[in-house]
Parts: structure tokens; sequence; C-alpha cells
């Protein structure tokens, strides 16, 4: 113990006096603080040293930047950039910059770990001050404005526990969608599956938002419902606001009327027909989300109303249809996974004499395993929908500039081999061990996440509870009914795609929806 003080005492200062004392102190301040700063300045200046490039691919020309150089199938053009140049590339659009990520963990410290800053939308006219009327609606309105409260009101109206009452029209819809790719099969020896998918979505997100449906996909509401779909999103592409990519395209607008064309389309074509179907749900005698948002404590001003429910339809129609498309193309190509579909769906039958809830989903890990495989091997988007960051980002050894928007690149991001193992096979028995919902999955840890088709942290898609109800629903109605089987055609070609707006879609194809003989429904 002695031995430790006299140790102590040896380290202890030489005692001054307080007079004395002083300019030593400031001297030592002074070099402190100097100190202080020089290594504050040294370090941001190794940091600049430090960060990496992000790269550039090569194609970029004057004004236009790298717009010219997508080609036909962007999706395809970046992944092929990506393969090259590595996880993350910058592009000019204009004078905007682009900043593209294809590594799911680079993705997840961007979109997620630095949630606040990347939660943005790129600017877009027509997306925010006319489909999301003036920042109202959720999809394309800011975080820092009306977004969190119009977010909150989306997340509520989806939430299991409500989605959960519009079950029951789910199952028939599904059940009306098995029996007419069944009967139009039989009627002309195959079938092109999307208009019935169209209609079976239109209908599961209409009845619940507005608590009405379409009979056939030849009814004239259901026809206008899509065409109002489909324009909706062509006009809110970015891409088509030209304007905003260079100041210099907005002669293309003016010449062509281009800007006034999308206006009216809005304010006289789409609004009109939204709002005659708002008035109707809110005295419906039944439950739906309009009556949800006027009554469920939110108390939504019209233009609300209006705004939410357009991003519901817009949200939640193509994006299931074209997945169950993609899905049902995919099986008649792997018919050895069809038969397991088909033999655990058959196993629940008979032990229960009815097909199942999307309750009792654990018993299909099958059905869950192909239906999960199916996304993330054909993501029906090739960019998700676009997130911008208001602040400089710093991750891993890249700065990624304010002002940027912030891209997904989902081909191959879904292609990533540090990700998934054997990547380019249809391999849906990496999900067996993954049968969790999509939804935890989506709101879950990075390494658990089974495919990102539906975006990111805070601005993550709302609807995936009813989505994934509505295709397991879909899947297993189909399967318990019928086997697909290619027409004199051929297979369905999985490895073409076409783009409609925000979606990538397999090419036409028909294919036979064959009663099965042995089925049990
Ligand atoms: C397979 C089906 C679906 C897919 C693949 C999908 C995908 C997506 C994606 C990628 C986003 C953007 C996420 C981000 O910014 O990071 C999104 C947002 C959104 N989705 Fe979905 N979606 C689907 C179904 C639905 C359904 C059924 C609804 C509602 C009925 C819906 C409503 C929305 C809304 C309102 C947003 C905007 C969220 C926001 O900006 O805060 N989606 N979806």
């Amino acid at each position: 113990m002695e031995q430790a003080t006299n140790l102590m005492k040896s380290f202890s200062l030489p005692n001054f006096d307080r007079k004395d004392a002083l300019p030593v102190v400031s001297v030592a301040a002074a070099v402190s603080i100097f100190y202080a700063s020089y290594r504050l300045l040294s370090s941001s200046e190794e940091k600049r040293h430090t960060f990496k490039k992000i790269p550039i691919p090569s194609s970029s020309y004057p004004v236009v930047g790298h717009m010219m150089s997508l080609g036909k199938f962007p999706g395809k053009t970046v992944s092929e950039w990506h393969k090259k140049l590595g996880p993350i590339l910058n592009l000019r659009m204009g004078n905007q910059n682009w900043i593209m990520i294809d590594d799911p963990m680079l993705a997840h410290k961007v979109f997620v770990t630095n949630g606040a800053e990347t939660s943005y939308r790129p600017s877009n006219v027509f997306a925010l001050e006319y489909h999301n009327m003036g920042g109202k609606g959720v999809s394309f309105s800011q975080p820092d404005g009306h977004w969190k409260a119009t977010r909150a009101a989306a997340l509520n109206v989806l939430a299991p526990k409500h989605i959960d009452s519009y079950m029951p029209l789910i199952h028939e819809e599904a059940k009306d969608l098995a029996i007419r790719l069944i009967e139009s099969s039989e009627k002309e020896d195959g079938v092109n599956p999307f208009k019935y998918l169209e209609l079976n979505s239109t209908n599961v997100v209409n009845k619940t938002v507005f608590g009405k449906g379409f009979e056939s996909v030849e009814d004239s509401g259901f026809l206008k419902m899509v065409k109002i779909a489909e324009d909706s999103t062509t006009h809110c592409a970015l891409e088509n606001d030209l304007g905003n990519i260079h100041p210099l395209f907005s002669i293309y607008d003016y010449f062509f009327n281009k800007d006034a064309e999308r206006r009216d389309f809005f304010l006289k074509e789409r609004n009109p027909f939204f709002r005659k179907l708002i008035e109707e749900a809110a005295v419906s005698q039944d439950h739906n989300v309009v009556k949800a948002l006027l009554e469920d404590g939110f108390k939504a001003s019209d233009d609300e109303v209006l705004a939410i429910a357009a991003d519901l339809i817009i949200g939640g129609t193509d994006t299931t249809s074209v997945s169950l498309l993609w899905n049902i193309a995919i099986m008649c190509n792997y018919p050895e996974f069809q038969k397991k579909a088909i033999a655990e769906i058959d196993e629940f039958v008979k032990l229960n004499g009815r097909l199942p809830s999307f309750k009792e989903r654990s018993h299909f890990p099958h059905c869950i395993s192909i239906i999960k495989e199916c996304m993330r091997f054909r993501p029906i988007t090739p960019f998700g929908l676009p997130h911008f960051t208001k602040e400089d980002i710093y991750v891993d050894e890249y700065i990624i500039p304010k002002g940027s928007t912030l891209i997904s690149t989902m081909s191959s991001m879904h292609m990533n081999p540090n990700f998934y193992s054997e990547p380019e096979k249809f391999n849906p028995a990496r999900f067996l061990n993954n049968t969790k919902t999509m939804q935890s999955s989506a709101n879950g840890k990075i390494e658990e996440r089974d495919h990102f088709n539906f975006g990111w942290g805070r601005r993550i898609c709302p609807g995936i509870y009813l989505a994934e109800a509505e295709m397991f629903i879909a899947f297993v109605e189909i399967f318990s009914r019928c086997f697909v089987e290619p027409t004199s055609d051929g297979q369905p070609n999985i490895n073409t795609e076409r783009v409609s707006s925000l979606t990538i879609l397999p090419v036409d194809y028909r294919v036979k929806f064959t009663k099965r003989i042995n089925g049990f429904i």
C-alpha cells in the first residue's frame, strides 16, 4: 500500500503559485485549442480524402446525363453497371443527382439507419400537387409536412385488425378468380390471366376502400378504374416531370401542352370519379376505409380522403396483380413446385374439409416459400419508389450529397450472391426456415429480410399485410382447383420482361388452368 502511495506521489505535478501558473495555463489552453482545431480540420480533411468516390458510369452525355443511356430496360442496364462498378452508383439525370444502391446491407444503412434524413421523396409536381393534392396523401408527401398524420391514418386502416374484417370478401374474390381462370381457359384452350388478376386486386382494394366492386373484366367501371390507375402512375413517374429533370426540357411540355393535359386528367377526370365513389362509400351501411377515415379519430377532410383513397387504389392494384402474374408464369415453368404446393393444400383440405384462412398459413411452409421466392426471383419494380435526402449522409466510406435522389436497384439487389446463395436459381427452399410473414420480415432485422419489393424504412409499404393475405389466398384457391400448364404456344417466358410505368411484367403469355380431377375442392 505504502509503495502504491509513493508511486502516486511520484506522478503528481509540482506545486505552482496561482499567479505563476496563469501564463502556463493560458499557453497550454491556447496550444490545446490550436491542436484541437488542427485535429478537427485535419480529421475532416482526412475524412474527405479517405471517403471513396461513388462510381459514375461512363455513358453520360452533356445536359441529359445518363437519361439516354438507360435503354428500354433501365433496371437491367443499371444492374449491369452495378456488376461492373460496384454496389453504389452515381447517375446524372439532367440536373438531378441519382444514387443507385444494389447491396441490401448498404441500402439498409442508407434508408433505415439514416431514415430521418432519407425518407423524403424527390420533388415531382404532378405526384405531390395533383396526385397527393398538395401533400394531403401518403405516397409522395414529404415527412416534414402532413405525411406523418396521413401515413398513420393509412397504417391504421391497413392494420391487420382492420384487414381481418375484410377477409371474407378476399376469399370470395379469390374463389371467383380461380373459377374465371378455369372457365375462360376451357373456352379458349388457354388464357392470359392478367386482366382476371387485375379484376381480383382491383375488387379487393375497391371493396375495402369504397365498399364496391366490379362484376366482370368487361365492366365499364372496372375498365375506367384500370385506366385511371394507369394514367395516374404514368403522370407521377419521375421521368415524366421533364421540367424538373432539366429546365430546358420544359420546352417539350410547353409545345406539346403536356402540363395542361396532366392537370386536366387529375382535376377533370380522376377527382370527380373518386369523389363520386367516396360520396357513396360514406353513406354505405357496410364498413369501408372511407368511413374509417372519416370516423376513426383522424377526421380527414374531403381532399385528404380522396388523396389517401387514391394512394391505396394505385398502390394496391397493379402491384399485387403483377406479383401473381409472375407467380403463375413461374409455377407453369416449375411443375415440381406446383406439385409440392398442391400436396400441402390437399393435406389441409382432407383434414379440415375447407380451404385455410390466412391465419392458418403456418401449415403451408411450401406455399409461403414459393410465394416469397417468386417475388425475389422476379421483383415487380425496377427501382421501387425513389427516396431523397435533404442532408449529406455518411455511409460506410461514401458521402451521399444532400439533394440526391436515392434508389434501390431491385433486380440486382435480389440477385446479390452475398445475400442469396445461388441467386440465379429458383429455389423456394431458401425460405423454408423463414416463413414468418413478409410484413414482419420487412419490418425486422436486415439479415432476416426475405426480399425488398416492399421498400424501406419509414416509407415501407403500409399495405404489406393486405397484399400478402390477398396473394396467399389467391394462390391457395387457384392450386386447390387446378394445375397450371403451358398451351401449344409453349412455356411462359420468364427470362424477358416488359416495363409498364412503375412495374416490370412478364411478356404477355397464355397458360391453361386445367381443373384437377383429383382435387378436393
Ligand atoms: C405486392 C404488392 C405490393 C408491393 C410490391 C408494394 C411495394 C411498395 C413499395 C416499393 C413502396 C415504396 C416504399 C419505399 O418508398 O421505400 C410502396 C409504398 C406504398 N404502398 Fe405498396 N406495395 C404493394 C401493395 C400495396 C397495397 C395492397 C397497398 C394498399 C392498399 C399499398 C399502398 C402503398 C402506399 C400508400 C405506399 C406509400 C407509402 C409512403 O410513401 O409512406 N401497397 N409499396
